[in-house]
């Protein structure tokens, strides 16, 4: 199993994400935003936390315009498993991979802590170690996490069983509570919460490990 982490001005969790796959058996390669291809024979491309380009214009919004973006497209296209996590989630709706937008947080406020979660959907590559409705903590670390989109994505959303995680406790103002959404395949994961931030009992938690394990376990099963 092989991940490519790409790696922005501004990234700041890429070597977090990289210690989380390593964890369950991947190898990982940083791959940095200016390549104009992929490393040949990845599963997986990570798109980490941070705040690339330094959060200007809106965020992700200037990383979706790095070279290495068009690759993640073709890969998605091909029906690569790409993972977006915070600022990761805003680059992938940015680049058109994820429907809606992340907006500011209602109270405008950066806000740091973790947070209870509801898993929505068990039938991605993602989710799979997780039971459907079970409730989780993971830590959230953002100022831009207010998900939202109009009511007929929302209701495809909703309908499809996309929503992958829903805040307990909405922290942002996010619509329908969305956490993270997957894309119409499964395959695209995006979500505020940082599950590498949870993937050993030394940060506090172990549930975003599970996140990491579904994905290992389905490329073994695969
Ligand atoms: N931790 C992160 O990835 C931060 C995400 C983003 N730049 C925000 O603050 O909303």
């Amino acid at each position: 199993m092989k991940a490519g982490v790409v790696v922005f001005p501004g990234s700041n969790c890429d070597r977090d994400l990289a210690v989380a796959l390593r964890q369950v058996g991947f190898e990982v390669v940083p791959v940095w935003h200016k390549e104009t291809t992929l490393p040949d024979g990845l599963d997986l491309v990570g798109l980490p936390g941070g705040f690339s380009f330094g959060d200007y214009l809106r965020c992700g919004a200037i990383a979706a315009r790095s070279p290495i973006c068009r690759a993640v497209a073709a890969f998605a296209g091909r029906g690569g498993h790409v993972l977006g996590i915070c600022n990761g989630f805003q680059i992938l709706t940015e680049t058109g991979l994820l429907p809606g937008a992340l907006m500011r947080n209602q109270r405008i406020k950066y806000i740091c802590r973790p947070v209870p979660l509801i898993v929505g959907n068990t039938e991605s590559p993602f989710t799979s170690a997780y039971e459907q409705g079970e409730e989780i903590r993971i830590p959230i670390a953002h100022h831009d996490g207010n998900y939202s989109a109009d009511a007929e994505t929302l209701a495809r959303l909703r309908g499809e069983g996309r929503v992958a995680f829903t805040y307990a406790e909405n922290p942002n103002g996010s619509l329908l509570d969305i956490a993270g959404i997957v894309s119409n395949n499964g395959r695209v994961l995006g979500l505020m919460p940082h599950p590498e931030r949870a993937a050993d009992p030394a940060l506090g938690g172990t549930d975003g490990r599970r996140l990491f394990a579904s994905l290992a376990g389905s490329f073994a099963a695969a």
